[in-house]
């Protein structure tokens, strides 16, 4: 399935997962990776808007230097109980994270900005996944993987974390880190998603 654009799309992440899942929206786009500093969550702020809040701040830098392009942004935060689990600093951090989530059901939140022009639109996705107990060498051994670093809430759902899940309600793709159907559906309604059909590849 190909989809054309109206105009060139650029995805403002250094997220190999978030590529890859808009990648199956079949439109053509570009990465244009932003070093954004995250600035911590606020006083009052629930996580989800906090999450929407930095994918509007990673959209808002990288539509500045490519201001023609329609700019996508997006963050995935995991929360439970009033605590925000972003990634982790390091294993150890990653082991801590790991063993707070376990047996336990958390939220994880995606903050979603599309920017084309003036217009800017901003949605979220909450989905609610729910951990067995997860052993502590099993902990270890995927905390060893280095697979947790560099991922929200210490795990991949798509990758070794798919052992720890015992249920999810809500969006899977959100959870790995971009709602990939709500971000088609915005771009469609924006006019973005050309009305002559794409080819795809023989
Ligand atoms: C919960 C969860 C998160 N993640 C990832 C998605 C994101 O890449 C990461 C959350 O960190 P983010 O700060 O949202 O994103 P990022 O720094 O990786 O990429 P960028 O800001 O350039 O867009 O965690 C998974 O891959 N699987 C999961 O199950």
């Amino acid at each position: 399935m190909k989809f054309k654009t109206t105009k060139p799309v650029i995805l403002a992440s250094g997220s190999p997962r978030r590529r890859e899942l808009l990648e199956l929206a079949g439109i053509p786009f570009n990465v244009l990776a932003t070093d954004v500093f995250e600035p911590p969550i606020r006083e009052g702020e629930t996580p989800a808007d906090y999450s929407v809040r930095l994918a509007s701040l990673k959209a808002e830098t990288a539509a500045a230097e490519v201001p023609d392009a329609v700019v996508i942004g997006s963050d995935t935060v995991v929360h439970l109980g009033g605590s925000v689990y972003g990634k982790p600093s390091g294993p150890e951090e990653a082991r801590v994270y790991l063993k707070e989530l376990s047996g336990r059901t958390h939220s994880v939140s995606t903050g979603v900005c599309i920017i084309d022009g003036n217009e800017a639109r901003t949605f979220g996705k909450s989905t609610e996944v729910a951990f067995r107990e997860i052993p502590d060498r099993l902990i270890d051994a995927y905390v060893s993987s280095g697979d947790p670093l560099d991922k929200a809430g210490a795990y991949g759902i798509q990758t070794g974390g798919a052992l720890f899940v015992n249920e999810i309600r809500g969006d899977y793709h959100a959870v790995v880190g971009l709602p990939v159907a709500d971000v088609f559906r915005e771009l469609d309604e924006m006019g973005i998603i050309a009305r002559e059909p794409g080819k795809d590849e023989p």
